[in-house]
């Protein structure tokens, strides 16, 4: 199952087929440690929209090429963005201001948008807007060396694009999530897998990206319509109360239970053969 043809081509972030169904985007501007510039911000919502709607990719690792994961926002960029805000009185330049932070909020609920599971694989330093973006995604591993860093309150600002809303529901501990967007202190590794925030360490990037590729691929062989209805799910559950998302279920699965998918992976199941020999259509 190849990837689409018709991929396009990115200034900040390389696609690539890395598993059968499984495609790989790495933040892609080493030199500036994948500082998030104007462009990578566009360029998120317009990667994940494509990928949502191919029907050959399955399953995504997100992961950042060169030395590090990722230093957040580019610091010299954002100046000229939020600083210089357009409008002739306060208000006018409120008012561009919020369209703005909106924008840059959707470059990372774009990935909960894109109905694929999407594992973030995080090496050496994940800073800033970076925590923002592996909080959106639904599963992160990362190296020994990895740490994690909500560093907003260091230049001045409360995060806006998501790690406020969204690490307390990834991390049960809430006391150290506060912690750690009050004070700044890296989180290690071992503590990011002791509480939570990643669900396996490997010894460096190459096993890291070894494992994902391997968990992404499995995910891949499963049924679309179970694998794409559970990540729906599982959002529409985290923002809802359990009622609500019990009646969202039952009319989700009154459509969904009449796929054929359920049908071969019963018969597969009687027959006693791994569900890994059962193919699954294109969603
Ligand atoms: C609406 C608002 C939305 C989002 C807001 C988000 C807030 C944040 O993201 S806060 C976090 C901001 N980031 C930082 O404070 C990190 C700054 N960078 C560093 O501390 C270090 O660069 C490092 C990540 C620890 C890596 O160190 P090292 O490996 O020694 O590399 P350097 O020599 O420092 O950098 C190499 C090269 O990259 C450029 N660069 C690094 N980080 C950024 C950045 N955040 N923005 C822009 N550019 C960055 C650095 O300037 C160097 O460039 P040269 O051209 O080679 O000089």
């Amino acid at each position: 199952m190849a990837a689409d043809a018709a991929a396009p081509a990115y200034e900040t972030l390389r696609v690539t087929q890395a598993r059968e169904a499984v495609l790989h985007v790495e933040l892609n501007r080493p030199q500036k440690r994948n500082a998030m510039n104007p462009a990578f911000w566009r360029e998120m919502v317009e990667c994940f929209a494509h990928l949502a709607q191919d029907s050959a990719c399955r399953a995504i690792v997100l992961s950042g090429a060169g030395k590090l994961f990722t230093a957040g926002i580019d610091l010299a960029e954002m100046a000229s963005v939020f600083m210089m805000a357009e409008g002739d009185d306060a208000a006018r330049r409120a008012w561009h201001l919020r369209k703005k932070i909106r924008q840059y909020q959707e470059s990372f609920t774009a990935l909960e948008k894109c109905p694929k599971p999407v594992i973030a694989a995080v090496h050496g330093a994940c800073i800033g807007a970076g925590v923002d973006l592996i909080s959106a995604c639904d599963i992160r591993y990362c190296t020994e060396d990895a740490w994690f860093q909500i560093k907003e309150v260091d230049i001045g600002l409360a995060a806006d694009v998501g790690t406020l809303q969204r690490l307390p529901r990834v991390m049960g501990n809430r006391s150290l999530v506060n912690e750690l967007a009050f004070s700044t202190r890296k989180l290690m590794a071992p503590e990011a897998l002791s509480h939570g925030l990643v669900s396996r360490v490997f010894q460096d990037k190459e096993a890291l990206l070894d494992g994902a590729f391997e968990l992404a691929a499995e995910i891949a062989t499963k049924s679309p319509v179970a694998v794409q209805g559970t990540k729906i799910n599982l959002l529409q559950a985290r923002d809802h109360p359990v009622p609500d998302a019990l009646d969202y279920v039952a009319t989700w699965n009154m459509a969904m239970l009449q796929t054929e998918d359920i049908l071969k992976s019963v018969q597969a199941a009687m027959e006693k053969k791994s569900p890994k020999d059962v193919v699954f259509s294109k969603l």
